[in-house]
């Protein structure tokens, strides 16, 4: 495929920043916005006045223009793309997109929420929003229909699954700010109450205030900055819906998309990736996001995944070295923005030396908002250290 105009290598992720908090019962979401914007801005070495492009989801009160004015920008550029959990994906190749076209030089993305102690509903938002709240959150149904679907199919068992909170687990232990830092079994997992069958309340990531913020910025600005040089070399963005009732197969994502894309306008395999975030708002989204990646055969995400495999210094593919939204961090469903602060920390070498990858030059972070298997959009990012 030729990319006329490719992102490959024209913005670099020049400051990153999390929040540490995941309670957050005194603070507005606007002030988690301010705050993780100033760390995010002082990570890469800059100041405000230097920000002239702003990237928002829909989890800021008011929307974006308001948040302008409350941090007090003057920005040329301007983007409020909400996809749920992979809109901040989406956002890093929009900014790497309005970088390379000149529209802005210095792009400041934010996260904000308080589903744990403020207002934020745990729920996609759609057409069926309204008719769903009586009910409360009805998210985790879609997600246990796509993983049960998963193990008619393929022989996916609750087993396989669990591992993947296992290995969430094992990283989060060495994460201060982790809300979950107790290593967990797969029998803990599988004997933990059933939430949505087949999943249990272990196969669900956490529900937690904070926040996170990205600086992105064009080559000659971050060559000029003083930190790691961590660059965008290859975006995909993909949507899949129910297609007016035609298509209902849950076992896969617009990942299978998205994916390739990226890959191809990067011009690397899975088999380069040296770490992969990966968007965990269950643990059958990882499985099921793997196998569209292509780091296995579709139906193949529970051998995959199982004995360890996502285990950093134990297995093949480490995965979530934060501990991810299984059990770290999970504010908003917008999971997006901590999985490319985890890949920078880990490209850039300042990931916890427990977990750090060796020689980590390569990575991968990817995402779905929506309904898993049903109606969302996917994004893939793939990261390289120069
Ligand atoms: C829409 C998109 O675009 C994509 C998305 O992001 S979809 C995802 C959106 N987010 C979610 O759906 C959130 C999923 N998680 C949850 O809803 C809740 O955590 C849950 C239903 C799984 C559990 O809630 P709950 O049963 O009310 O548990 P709660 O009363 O808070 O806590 C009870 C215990 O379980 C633990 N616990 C709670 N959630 C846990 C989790 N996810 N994993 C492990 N342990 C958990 C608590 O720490 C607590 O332990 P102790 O008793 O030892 O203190």
């Amino acid at each position: 495929m030729e990319h006329e105009l490719t992102i490959k290598g024209r913005a670099y992720v020049a400051g990153i920043y999390e929040h540490p908090t995941r309670h957050a019962p005194d603070k507005s979401i606007a002030q988690l916005h301010a705050e993780v914007a100033r760390g995010a801005i002082e990570d890469a070495g800059l100041s405000k006045n230097d920000v002239d492009g702003y990237f928002l989801s829909g989890d800021a009160p008011g929307g974006t223009w308001p948040m302008v004015d409350y941090l007090g920008l003057k920005v040329r550029h301007i983007d409020s793309t909400d996809t749920g959990g992979s809109s901040y994906i989406i956002q890093l190749g929009h900014a790497a997109e309005a970088i390379a076209a000149g529209k802005c030089s210095v792009a400041l993305i934010t996260l904000a929420g308080k589903p744990r102690t403020g207002h934020s509903p745990v729920r996609s938002p759609g057409a069926e929003a309204d008719f769903e709240a009586a009910y409360g959150a009805t998210t985790h149904n879609a997600y246990g229909m796509c993983a049960m679907r998963h193990m008619h199919d393929y022989g996916t068992t609750a087993e396989q699954l669990a591992w993947i909170k296992v290995a969430a687990s094992h990283h989060a232990q060495y994460n201060p700010h982790a809300l979950l830092k107790d290593v967990v079994t797969v029998e803990d997992v599988v004997n933990s109450p059933m939430i949505s069958d087949p999943l249990h309340r272990l196969d669900c990531c956490v529900v937690t205030d904070g926040g996170g913020a990205l600086i992105v910025t064009s080559p000659e600005i971050a060559r000029s900055l003083k930190n790691p040089l961590v660059r965008l070399i290859g975006h995909g963005e993909a949507l899949k819906g129910p297609n007016g009732g035609k298509d209902f197969d849950l076992t896969y994502s617009a990942g299978v998309w998205s994916g390739p894309r990226a890959f191809e306008e990067a011009g690397v395999t899975p088999k380069d990736i040296k770490y992969a975030s990966i968007y965990d708002s269950f643990t059958i989204t990882v499985l099921m996001q793997l196998e569209d990646l292509g780091f296995c055969a579709k139906g193949q995400g529970g051998r995959f995944v199982a004995d360890g495999n996502l285990i950093s210094g134990v297995g093949k593919l480490p995965f979530n070295t934060d501990g991810g939204g299984l059990c770290s961090n999970h504010p908003v469903n917008r999971g997006g923005m901590t999985k490319i602060i985890e890949a920078v920390r880990q490209l850039r070498g300042e990931a916890h030396p427990k977990v750090q990858v060796k020689n980590c030059d390569l990575a991968i972070a990817h995402g779905t908002g929506g309904l898993l298997g049903v109606r969302h959009a996917a994004s893939t990012a793939i990261l390289e250290r120069v």
